[in-house]
């Protein structure tokens, strides 16, 4: 079967990026709820959140009350602790939008992530994924995931043997790189069991990275192993798209 390329787009500046961002995943909610009647999401942190979060907390057009989020990955620090992926999202999103009902927003366990019982936060968030999904393996309708200088996504780290995890779900890591070393993650099963990836990220910082990535799929970085049901989108700003040869992007049109 012939590899599907990643569809790339690149806007001239954060505010261009946020708005087509906006415009693409109110198209997705839209669809994922006119077909099953909600949307599944799992949200990355890192510079991601404020990205999306720009236009689409004042989106009046998307049917928020039908939204279920998830966490790609999350740091074992509380719920207020300024490294928490959750925080991130609940205060640049969240906090817009009280039409998502409580009960459809779903973090990593408290006392687990302040235990920094990674283990037992990602057995505990496993459970939730197999209450929502009744069991089946996951099957997110959109994975929002953040790119990092390294080209990890979610916390899959370059060279780590959480690479190659194939019988949990939700895994714990306690050696991250980037710190803090105790997380959970989301692992390929599930994120490539996802319908749709859009990758978000934007600065003149990820330029290298972003070339390598859509550019060189030899190099087999963690990004590069994100092969989902559908398309995998790259949302990117000019900045970070510097190094790409002009063929890799395309027309951005809904
Ligand atoms: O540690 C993390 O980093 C990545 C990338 O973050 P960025 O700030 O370079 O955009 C993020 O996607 C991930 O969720 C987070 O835990």
């Amino acid at each position: 079967m012939a590899t599907k390329l990643p569809i790339v787009y690149s806007f001239e500046d954060g505010d261009a990026l946020s708005s087509g961002l906006d415009r693409f995943v109110e198209k997705v909610s839209r669809e994922a709820i006119a077909d099953h009647g909600f949307l599944s999401v799992a949200i990355s942190g890192g510079s991601l959140p404020k990205i999306l979060s720009k236009k689409l907390a004042y989106n009046k057009n998307v049917q928020f009350d039908k939204w279920h989020i998830f966490w790609a990955d999350e740091r074992c620090v509380s719920h207020e602790d300024p490294d928490s992926n959750y925080l991130e999202v609940k205060r640049s999103l969240l906090d817009h939008i009280p039409q998502i009902p409580q009960e459809n927003i779903h973090p990593i366990d408290q006392a687990y992530a302040v235990a920094k019982n990674a283990d037992g936060a990602a057995t505990e968030y496993e459970q939730q994924l197999k209450r929502f999904f009744k069991d089946e393996l996951p099957s997110f309708d959109l994975l929002l995931l953040g790119m990092g200088p390294d080209g990890h996504c979610c916390s899959l780290f370059p060279g780590h043997p959480l690479l190659d995890e194939q019988s949990r779900w939700v895994a714990p890591i306690t050696d991250s790189p980037k710190p803090p070393p105790e997380r959970i993650t989301l692992t390929y099963p599930v994120v490539n069991n996802s319908q749709l990836v859009v990758f978000v990220t934007a600065g003149d910082g990820k330029k290298d990275m972003v070339q390598q990535i859509i550019e060189q799929p030899e190099k087999n970085l963690p990004c590069q192993r994100v092969k989902p049901v559908g398309n995998v989108y790259w949302f990117i700003d000019h900045a970070a798209a510097a190094k790409l040869r002009k063929e890799s992007c395309s027309e951005y049109k809904l």
